[in-house]
């Protein structure tokens, strides 16, 4: 393990249904760490510029709003929560409706810009380390993290993963467009596709959710892996 004077950061970036929120908490739960999905956070303001009947192709507009919301993320990976305004979204941040249109929000520049410090102020506060999942954490976020992953899975399998999360209440068509779509839109803004120098890819197709953390926790500088 890094010495007590060093956190350890853990980034894992990679494309939707890939496994990070899965094995973000598992790698957070089983190291002692906090846990931050970024995902949820642009979920969280996407939520926040649906209630609120935005346009959402007016970006000044979202971003002023978001820029005066109160967000707070528990970083506990037992029970991560996201509340917009003192209105506990977590749930409400996974309805259809809210994958469908994040996109959009998570496209707009200064929106962004507004997260990404957010997400690097509880990052910072983390004492005891913390793993970090999204898109462009390994390239922005936080580059300088102690390890840093590109988890990646075969399109099928995750497609075939989020339909078995989401059962019959969503048709196959808006399950793929959810994960092969919505990837497509977010690579315009970060780039999640190919590894950074320095990242490790790690392929979840044909590994079980134990297999995925043993090999992240295995590329913790001095930790066994178990
Ligand atoms: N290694 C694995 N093998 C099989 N299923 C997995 C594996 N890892 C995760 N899953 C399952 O795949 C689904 C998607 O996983 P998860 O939500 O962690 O992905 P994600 O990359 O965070 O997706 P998104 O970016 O869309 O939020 C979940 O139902 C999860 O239980
Ligand atoms: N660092 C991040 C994290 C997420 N996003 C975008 C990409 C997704 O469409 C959306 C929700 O993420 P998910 O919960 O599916 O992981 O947020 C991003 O652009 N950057």
């Amino acid at each position: 393990m890094p010495g007590v004077t060093e956190r350890l950061v853990i980034a894992i970036d990679g494309p939707s249904g890939s496994g990070k929120s899965s094995t973000s908490r598992g790698v957070a739960q089983r190291l002692g760490l906090a846990y931050l999905d970024t995902g949820a956070m642009y979920r969280a303001v996407t939520w926040l510029a649906l209630d609120r009947g935005l346009d959402r192709t007016d970006a000044a507009t979202v971003a002023g709003t978001i820029a005066q919301a109160r967000l707070d993320v528990a970083t506990d990976p037992a029970a991560p929560t996201i509340s917009v305004d003192g209105t506990d979204v977590t749930t409400a941040i996974r309805d259809p409706q809210v994958s469908q249109a994040v996109s959009s929000v998570a496209t707009n520049l200064a929106v962004r810009k507004d997260l990404i410090a957010r997400q690097r102020a509880i990052i910072a506060a983390a004492e005891r380390g913390i793993v970090v999942e999204g898109r462009d954490i390994t390239t922005v976020v936080a580059p300088e993290a102690t390890v840093r992953v590109l988890l990646v899975a075969d399109p099928a399998a995750r497609v075939a993963r989020r339909q078995a999360e989401l059962g019959n209440r969503v048709d196959h068509d808006a399950v793929t467009d959810q994960v092969i779509r919505r990837d497509r839109d977010d690579s315009t803004v970060a780039q999640f596709t190919d590894a950074a120098p320095g990242v490790t890819v790690v392929d979840s197709t044909d590994l079980t959710l134990d297999q995925v953390i043993d090999v992240i926790c295995g590329l913790v500088p001095q930790h066994t892996g178990s």
